[in-house]
């Protein structure tokens, strides 16, 4: 390419710059107008809603549907969701808690929901995350619920048991583990391996081919792990991308969970209700009697109802020995009649029903 050619191109470059930061200032200005009026539609004592996790799904999903190229859907959506975070940001700037410290995969999920433009807090706990938002000191808080190897996060199942809290979002996160080092480890004597019991054991396999008889310390997180190893000579941790950063630490190997498409879903949890989009999801809490066929009762009315299940775990309820409760994820929204109907029958048999919420599937 000439020179001539690199320069025509640059100055074309420079003009549809010109342009995009013009559309996005008045699309910022828009929003601005959009605070206005929720404002002034407010009733007498009522509290303004500026987040508005129903609409952001509309517009990202309208942007994808949109999109023809050459940028893929996800990085279209990605850079539409700053955007819209910066917008939201002018209208109201959005607090909110994760399970920290810094640089773990739940900070990550938080920012890939809300964008970059929130003040965000790490918590060193998931039940601190949700005593925070009980608390009312952040709008929303961020917590793991799954991972698609290693199964149900259960100090979050559990901490909804001690807190009314409103699902208002989820997220998924592929999760790509490394193993670390830092810049005094050496690396032919490591004797340990810090990390999160979760991901020393969604890397098991690989550790035990590579380092068998390495000792694995289970730390509180990720972030921590990469953080003690940053200080020590023997050691390495297993940690991702974010941390790897934040801590300036190397790349021993990549990508070393045993399993390729290795995900974690996170929740975003707060105290608004999500009006339905029509791609919705529903979370609940049921506790049935300790009786023969319990289950088969509580899922009958899914299945007679054509509702799609994606999820069911089961936890000790705390509140009597060898008791259970159920929690439960189907498509639908909780105003919608048919899931209104669903949730009807079960109460009618269950000791207890609790929505814990409906929100937007995940579009990201
Ligand atoms: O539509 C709204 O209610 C807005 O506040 C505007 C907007 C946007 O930038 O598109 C910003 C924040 C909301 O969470 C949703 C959408």
């Amino acid at each position: 390419m000439s020179e001539q050619e690199l320069k025509a191109l640059r100055v074309r470059i420079d003009s549809l710059d010109e342009k995009v930061l013009e559309l996005i200032s008045e699309r910022a200005r828009c929003a601005q107008e959009v605070a206005r009026v929720k404002m002034a539609s407010l009733a007498e004592g009522e509290v303004p809603v500026f987040y508005r996790p129903e609409r952001e799904a509309q517009v990202l999903k309208r942007v994808m549907e949109r999109n023809r190229g050459p940028l893929g859907n996800e990085e279209m959506a990605r850079l539409f969701r700053e955007i819209m975070s910066s917008c939201l940001a002018l209208e109201q700037p959005l607090k909110v808690a994760y399970l920290g410290p810094e640089g773990t995969f739940t900070q990550a999920a938080a920012m890939k929901h809300f964008g970059h433009a929130v003040i965000s807090k790490p918590m060193a706990a998931i039940d601190e995350v949700f005593r925070e938002v009980a608390a009312g000191a952040v709008n929303f808080g961020v917590v793991p619920v799954e991972n698609s190897t290693e199964g149900a996060v259960n100090h979050t199942l559990d901490s909804f048991l001690e807190h009314d809290m409103v699902i208002c979002g989820e997220v998924e996160l592929r999760i790509h583990h490394h193993l670390l080092v830092g810049e005094n480890t050496k690396t032919d004597s490591i004797s340990r391996i810090y990390s999160h019991a979760q991901s020393l054991a969604q890397c098991r396999k690989w550790l035990d081919a590579h380092y068998p008889n390495v000792e694995r310390v289970a730390v509180s997180s990720n972030a921590e792990a990469a953080k003690r190893v940053k200080g020590e000579w023997n050691s390495a941790a297993i940690a991702g991308d974010m941390a790897a950063g934040l801590y300036g630490l190397t790349r021993l190997a990549e990508k070393i969970e045993d399993r390729p498409d290795n995900s974690t879903r996170f929740l975003m949890i707060g105290s608004q209700e999500v009006p339905p989009t029509g791609d919705d999801k529903t979370s609940i809490i049921v506790s049935m009697s300790n009786k023969p066929g319990a289950l088969h009762e509580l899922l009958v009315p899914f299945h007679d109802n054509g509702i799609d299940l994606t999820r069911i775990e089961t936890r000790p309820s705390r509140s009597g020995k060898w008791t259970y409760v159920f929690f439960i994820d189907f498509i639908g929204h909780h105003r919608d009649p048919l899931v209104k109907g669903v949730l009807e029958k079960i109460s009618q048999e269950a000791v207890a029903l609790k929505v814990l919420g409906s929100y937007p599937k995940a579009v990201l």
